[in-house]
């Protein structure tokens, strides 16, 4: 096989016979591709009927006419710049072009192509193993964040998460086992592509033989030649792909529309009734106006078959978002429109409705239509603040071109923009790099792995370089979690955090859980922290899911919740209804026990021990929230009033209504602190503020520590335990701290002397029950009181809505009115991360909220 067949028949049996790696012509590719036999089976087997049906398909790609021209510039440059229309058939077509001239699979090397989203990256897979006629998981294979599907030793095609690759350029620097790397859909600028493609160019000074192909579709493509330049004058090679496969209309709203979900199901319901049969794509910004959109479509369409049953179809609508299970994110493929209701009936209609996970890379037969309102939520890291920003944005033009490219795939296409062309032309070109927008400690614990010096990490070749203060957030957060040593190199601890593809303080969390007997149960909380959405709540049966819900909690701690009902879900693993029954998602737990797997197999590499907590049921969850605080210390926040203040930043947060916890914690750790139009902590647990000082001291150094109501809080908890010795005749009497910072806990601790001694353990000795069944009465009075809210909110929202009607019916509200201070302050400042609090502070030297107090006094 490759160029070394003697034989003189050997062309025959051998499709790839006379092929050189590297110097392999389109004509030769075409033969190879034409020949009964597959080239890439071992040994080559017929080609099946499906392959040449394929095969003919693929033909009719502009890529495929590019074949001769495309062999050329790979087998003549170490880098390419490929840019071509969405649907030109990039993603599909290329990796495979290279496998033929790279012969990858004769040389015990791979070929991989890095995809932003897991979505795509397995979807094309799955289209490319049956083109190339091989079964996914052997020849042709992909590696998304806990899922593997490749064969060492087999796979030479291999799809991934460009985060996957980032992680293993940490374990081989230079990334020996490919000879390709192909970075797809750049445009996107994800954080890890942002890396990987300053990576490459070092490992290309270093390795002549491997190549690499930057493509995208929408791409400012003389940045992208600039930066490939490899130090010479010339600028990477551009390959352009022309055309698409089928036209596409693209049709502009005439004026600024109303409400852009109202005038998107408008649009749908318009196209439904009015334009040829073909399938319609409509994206929204996330999952509760996706599921709000499928329901009022589908009660519309309803309605009309009903007034018009001879002139509208039946429709069927797929919401389609991260956080869905596979199961139901695969309806977005393999579900069809309704057949016609009856003879001479018109034919039903597919509606996807989706995030713009659908944006890249994807195909879903049969879009005809796609509805564009121009917006996508975004998330946006301040360093200051340390608070991340979930927002609605306007869309870049980038994407609006890729949302556009969804349709025209597999027959032509009309896509409908809900703004005007003016305002399309106002967008910004692209999306904002993540590197401009993130939390970049884990980029910079990952660049320090790969041979970094913190020192230097300023001057790494980033194609846009993050703010300073990013940075320096990002490695002082690491100084606090003891990942770098004095010489800022990485300790041994800091080395081990890096390997687990977990946030390095979930990571630190993990390590360091051993010590406190009770790593059993963070691997646990840590692989529930890792997956999307664990709790269910449909519209219709709110009430039952919080009720459902409620019979999880763990008073205190929404962690200890989350390990209380991955245990119950294990213990009732045969029935596989308990998941619905109790309003969780199955297969978020599903694919929490494989983290959990992963993570314990990366525990088990490093030695570290995996045990059990032991003794009182109190003893074990105090192990676990010690340990939870070793980790997350700096996820601090104390409450003031009836908001939460973090520790530090001084930033006013209220706990999210998903939270299981009641106002009166005085010091909480959380899992986000984020910002959905309101400042929110979630996944919170009431941790003491003695473990703080005693478990992160350099964190809570009290002679470093900035002067606040914070610190008097800490110092009060110090000093009166020095000076408890000589006053316990006077403890009641003589009180050390400020009466207002005087907790209930501390009043408990003072007179038991001990500081674990809980409210709860009081009164479990005074009335002699135990705090579960104190617990549980707790609960079903929040219950009784829950049900009165749930009522009252109701007629809230019915007023709210009657308010809304007549708010829209008298008032146009056009994509200004979505304008928020914070893009009013993004667009005076020039930065995103620059919040609405960072302008009053900057102003006022005060927080928003004593700003606020002040005013309203
Ligand atoms: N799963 C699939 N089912 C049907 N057709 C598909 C599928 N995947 C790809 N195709 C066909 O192959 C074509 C090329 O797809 P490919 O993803 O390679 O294009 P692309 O140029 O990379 O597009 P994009 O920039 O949107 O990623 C599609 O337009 C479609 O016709």
């Amino acid at each position: 096989m490759a160029g070394n067949s003697k034989s003189p028949d050997s062309s025959t049996t051998d499709p790839l016979h006379g092929f050189l790696p590297r110097k392999v012509s389109g004509a030769q590719a075409r033969k190879a591709l034409e020949h009964d036999l597959n080239a890439f089976t071992n040994p080559p087997t017929h080609h099946t009927a499906r392959y040449k049906e394929l095969l003919a398909y693929r033909k009719k790609l502009p890529v495929y006419a590019q074949m001769d021209d495309f062999f050329t510039v790979f087998n003549e440059n170490q880098i390419v710049i490929l840019a071509g229309e969405a649907g030109s058939g990039k993603t599909t077509q290329i990796p495979q072009f290279v496998a033929y001239s790279d012969l990858a699979h004769s040389r015990g090397k791979m070929i991989a192509c890095t995809q932003p989203r897991r979505v795509a990256a397995k979807s094309t897979a799955e289209r490319v193993a049956e083109e190339m006629d091989v079964q996914l998981g052997y020849q042709v294979g992909y590696s998304i964040r806990f899922e593997n599907r490749t064969k060492r030793g087999t796979t030479f095609l291999k799809y991934m998460t460009d985060g996957m690759l980032l992680r293993e350029a940490m374990s081989d620097h230079s990334l020996r086992q490919y000879s390709t790397i192909i970075l797809d859909e750049v445009h996107e600028r994800t954080l890890a592509t942002d890396i990987l493609m300053g990576l490459l160019k070092a490992v290309a000074k270093r390795r002549a033989d491997l190549k690499i192909i930057i493509m995208s579709a929408t791409l400012n493509a003389v940045k992208f030649q600039e930066y490939f330049s490899l130090g010479s004058e010339t600028r990477a090679p551009l390959f352009k792909v022309p055309g698409r496969t089928h036209p596409i209309e693209i049709i502009y709203s005439q004026e600024p529309e109303l409400n852009y979900v109202e005038a998107a199901i408008r649009f749908v319901l318009t196209i439904h009734r009015a334009e040829d049969p073909g399938d319609i794509l409509l994206f929204l910004t996330g999952e509760d106006e996706i599921e709000m959109a499928c329901r009022e479509i589908k009660l519309e369409v309803d309605h009309l078959i009903k007034q018009y049953p001879s002139s509208v179809g039946p429709i069927v609508c797929i919401p389609f978002y991260a956080a869905l299970e596979p199961t139901q994110q695969q309806r977005v493929f393999d579900q069809t429109a309704p057949p016609a209701e009856g003879p001479d009936l018109p034919l039903g209609r597919k509606v996807v409705i989706s995030t713009n996970i659908a944006e890249t890379s994807l195909t879903i037969d049969g879009i005809v239509y796609v509805v564009d309102p121009g917006y996508f939520k975004q998330k946006i890291y301040n360093p200051r603040t340390r608070r991340e920003s979930l927002l609605v944005h306007p869309i870049s033009q980038a994407s609006a071109q890729q949302r556009t490219g969804r349709t025209g795939r597999t027959r032509p296409g009309k896509c409908f923009r809900l703004y005007t062309e003016e305002y399309f032309m106002s967008l910004e070109e692209e999306t904002c790099p993540e590197i401009l927008r993130s939390n970049l400690s884990n980029m910079v614990l990952q660049l320090v792995k790969l041979g970094i010096w913190v020192k230097d990490l300023a001057q790494f070749d980033y194609l846009d370089t993050p703010a300073p203060e990013a940075l320096m957030r990002g490695v002082e957060s690491l100084n606090y979690l003891k990942a770098f040593d004095e010489d800022e190199t990485l300790t041994p601890l800091g080395s081990m955090m890096a390997e687990f593809p977990l946030d390095p303080q979930l990571a630190s969390l993990l390590i360091t859980s051993p010590q406190f007997k009770c790593s059993e149960e963070i691997v646990t909380i840590t692989s529930m922290l890792s997956v999307p959405r664990i709790w269910v709540r449909p519209a219709d049966q709110k009430r039952e899911a919080d009720a459902a819900k409620e019979l999880f909690t763990i008073p205190g701690s929404d962690h200890l919740t989350l390990l209380n009902v991955y245990n119950q879900y294990v213990e009732n693993k045969s029935d596989e209804d308990w998941p619905q029954m109790n309003f969780v998602s199955g297969h978020a737990l599903a694919e929490a026990e494989e983290v959990r797997e992963q993570l314990q197999r990366l525990m088990g590499k490093f030695e570290l021990e995996l045990v059990s907590t032991t003794g009182t049921e109190r003893k074990s969850r105090q192990s676990i929230l010690r340990a939870l605080v070793c980790g997350l210390f700096m996820q601090v926040a104390r409450r003031e009033g009836n908001s939460y203040r973090t520790i530090k930043e001084d930033q006013f947060a209220e706990l999210h209504p998903s939270c299981q916890l009641n106002e009166g914690h005085e010091w909480v750790l959380f899992d986000e602190f984020i910002f959905t139009g309101r400042s929110y902590l979630r996944t919170v647990s009431e941790v003491s503020q003695e473990w703080l000082l005693e478990l992160a001291p350099s964190y809570f150094d009290l002679r470093t520590f900035p002067d606040g109501l914070t610190k008097l809080a800490l110092e009060a908890v110090t000093k009166p335990k020095a000076a408890a010795g000589e006053q316990s005749s006077h403890r009641m009497a003589d009180r050390a701290t400020p009466w207002s910072l005087y907790t209930m806990n501390d009043a408990i601790a003072n007179l038991t002397g001990a500081s674990t001694y809980t409210l709860e353990d009081a009164v479990a000795d005074f009335i002699g029950t135990t705090p579960s069944n104190i617990a549980g009465a707790a609960s079903r009075a929040r219950e009784r009181k829950r049900a009165l809210l749930v009522e009252q909110k109701k007629k809230i929202q019915q007023i709210r809505h009657q308010n809304a009607n007549r708010a829209t019916s008298s008032r146009l509200i056009n994509p200004a009115s979505l304008y928020t201070m914070e893009d009013a302050i993004a667009n005076l400042t020039g930065t995103s991360a620059y919040s609405l609090e960072d302008a009053v502070s900057g102003f006022t030297n005060m927080t928003l909220q004593d700003y606020s107090l002040l005013f309203h006094r």
